[in-house]
């Protein structure tokens, strides 16, 4: 069994997904689970029918809910002959369910709406490519991933219940012939059937978590790039191709923002041992990235940039030492918002954090540690990371910067910069 995961940007024209019948075309004789997520930037038009329905402007929500299936059945229109009709009904499913919310008040958190409706854009997707699929010879079977996938209810970043989807997913695919099993990235559901989502990009975990319950051979993520560079080739086109790379190094890569790959898609494979291969679903037969537990020596300097950051400024009000009580206090803020920093930096009286710049999340952190600390917040910074940095490039990247803050190891540098 292989995982094959394709990202939005693999599946946003009409062109692209012709192309993955395609790759699966050459992999016919395989047993496949394909993991797709939504054409490309549905997820974030989905986001912003959620922001308008619960600021209450309905037939904004509406309206923007239109163009988003308006794209789809003209995608559908271009893509089907034969299996039209039957997608149509389908899609129109999905379509009435998101509508019929959108009539409602809200009444419940915005955490809770955000994944009813943006839930929709893997569900739209898969439709139209599994029908597309199947008439273009690529036999499959369309799976409700929220059939299979069941986590806890703490929505937008939903944890998975490991035994109940383990069962469900071995079940599947004993009682499937279908060599292929194509079904949604990102989404679950709760044991009482509200829509899940697993956090931004999280399809790549989705296909992990099948890859580990299933003891796959590998998994492939496939991507509209050569493989994992050694930067991001839209910001940096000079950036290598990194052939080969450890669980470890890309861990590390996730985890200090590099959008390549989801930062908790690593572990279900490391666990298992399973490599994980990112290739260009442009031309498949570029070698790509392997992703595996050997260990690799001289990487080239990996660049890492996050935008739109934020820096949360701590002073203690009464001079004490900023000691373990309010750190502790200050964790458990951070927790229960679900907020993770991007860099901490502490000192005898004061501590700096810095953020995603995510206003809500913001406000509330800036209310809550305001009880303890002097807070002051500034905004539009940059966060650099350079892993395996040498002094010369580290000079190149910020000789024209204002620096804000520095935090250096022998292996990782990163600055925030305006
Ligand atoms: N280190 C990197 N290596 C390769 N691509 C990168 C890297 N960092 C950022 N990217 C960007 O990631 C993009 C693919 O990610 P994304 O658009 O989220 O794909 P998908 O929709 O397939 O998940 C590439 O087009 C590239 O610009
Ligand atoms: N569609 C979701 C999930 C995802 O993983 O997308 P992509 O594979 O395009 O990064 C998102 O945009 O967050």
């Amino acid at each position: 069994m292989k995982v094959f995961k394709f990202g939005g940007a693999s599946v946003n024209s009409v062109e692209r997904i012709q192309h993955i019948k395609d790759i699966l075309l050459a992999y016919k004789n395989e047993k496949l689970i394909v993991i797709i997520s939504a054409m490309g930037k549905t997820t974030n038009a989905l986001e912003k029918v959620t922001e308008a329905f619960y600021n209450g402007k309905k037939e904004e929500a509406l309206q923007l809910f239109n163009v988003i299936k308006n794209n789809h059945l003209t995608t559908a229109k271009y893509l089907l002959v034969t299996h039209y009709n039957a997608c149509y009904e389908q899609l129109n499913n999905f379509f009435t369910e998101v509508e019929w919310l959108l009539h409602d008040k809200p009444v419940q958190e915005y955490d809770y709406y955000y994944d009813q409706v943006v839930c929709c854009g893997e569900l739209l997707s898969t439709c139209i490519i599994s029908y597309y699929l199947n008439e273009a010879g690529v036999a499959n079977k369309w799976v409700d991933v929220r059939d299979i996938i069941r986590t806890d209810d703490n929505f937008r970043e939903a944890n998975i219940d490991w035994d109940y989807t383990s069962k469900k997913t071995i079940q599947l695919v004993q009682e499937n012939d279908n060599n292929i099993i194509l079904t949604q990235g990102f989404i679950g559901s709760t044991d009482e059937n509200e829509s899940t989502t697993l956090g931004r990009e999280g399809s790549d975990y989705t296909a992990a978590v099948f890859a580990n319950i299933l003891n796959a051979e590998s998994q492939t993520i496939w991507k509209d790039v050569e493989g994992v560079m050694s930067a991001d080739p839209k910001q940096f086109p000079d950036a290598q191709l990194m052939p080969e790379l450890s669980f470890d190094e890309v861990i590390e890569m996730a985890y200090y923002g590099a959008q390549v790959i989801h930062p908790k898609t690593i572990k279900p494979l490391q666990n298992k041992g399973i490599p994980l291969h990112v290739k260009c679903f442009l031309d498949a037969s570029l070698p790509g990235t392997i992703i595996y537990k050997k260990q690799v020596k001289n990487l080239p300097p990996v660049i890492i940039i996050k935008e739109k950051q934020v820096l949360m400024h701590l002073h203690s009000q009464d001079f004490s030492f900023v000691g373990e009580k309010p750190m502790s206090e200050l964790y458990k803020m951070l927790g229960e918002l679900n907020i993770k920093p991007n860099l901490i930096q502490t000192g005898a009286i004061s501590l700096q954090l810095c953020l995603d710049d995510r206003v809500e999340k913001i406000e509330q952190l800036a209310a809550s540690a305001s009880l303890i600390f002097d807070v002051q917040v500034e905004k539009d910074l940059s966060l650099l990371t350079i892993r395996h940095y040498t002094d010369d490039l580290l000079f190149k990247m910020t000789s024209n910067k204002q620096i804000i803050l520095k935090q250096q190891t022998p292996q990782t540098v990163q600055i925030l910069y305006r």
